[in-house]
């Protein structure tokens, strides 16, 4: 049995670069092996290639560019981040967005490298929207709730719905994710229970004192 998807996003933290990163990762990997839940880890490129090698997480890029191998200065293909050893990538995270086309393009590149997509967005109308590109995911995290410790669980329960709705009516093959100050077993009981599968999350880990704490907190409810 598959449990749900937990992803924790590293963003630029301090906290999750480098040699932080790497401590969270192997939490990951302990917390998801106690639990049955699936735990991965969206690092800095700087720090992907050493945590899909070393550390047995599924690892997600940030974010990836819509381009083939070629002339782009400072772009980042699906081809390098999948021979990194990404297993998939977020596109259009709220701190990194994309124009339609942007998205689309991403979408078709991950999908020519195999990477698993989870299309962010910011609310129920580009859920919908995201959903007609039939990525294997997308994850609704309102902007205003994100990095506040406000969880949208508690405080936007009917977000979470009404995009699980939209999502549904639009192809109910997607899976769907929701983030934004997401930090207790609470929170992802709750998103659970909504209809999502699975949370995205970041400072409720990166910024714990003890990440692998927060994650069996994350997990205590399952
Ligand atoms: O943006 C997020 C995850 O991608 C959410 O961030 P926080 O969990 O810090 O609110």
């Amino acid at each position: 049995m598959t449990g749900p998807l937990i992803i924790v996003n590293l963003k630029a933290y301090a906290e999750g670069t480098g040699e932080q990163a790497t401590r969270i990762a192997a939490a990951a990997r302990e917390v998801a092996e106690e639990s049955g839940a699936v735990i991965g880890v969206a690092p800095a490129y700087t720090d992907l290639g050493i945590i899909a090698r070393d550390y047995d997480v599924p690892v997600y890029a940030q974010h990836i560019d819509g381009v083939v191998p070629g002339a782009h200065t400072g772009h980042v293909t699906a081809e390098q981040v999948r021979a990194a050893g990404a297993f998939g990538t977020l596109v259009n995270h709220s701190e990194r967005r994309l124009t339609l086309a942007e998205i689309d393009a991403a979408l078709s590149a991950a999908r020519r490298c195999g990477l698993q997509a989870v299309i962010c967005t910011n609310n129920v109308a580009t859920t919908a929207a995201a959903a007609a590109l039939a990525p294997e995911y997308v994850a609704i995290e309102p902007p205003e709730l994100i990095g506040t410790g406000v969880s949208v669980s508690k405080a936007d329960p009917g977000i979470i719905e009404r995009s699980v709705a939209a999502v549904r009516a639009v192809n109910p093959e997607v899976k769907v994710l929701t983030g934004a100050g997401i930090s207790t077993g609470e929170c992802v009981k709750i998103a659970l229970e909504l209809g999502t599968d699975g949370v995205l999350l970041a400072s409720g880990v990166v910024k714990a004192r003890d990440p692998a704490a927060a994650l069996r907190d994350l997990v205590s409810l399952l």
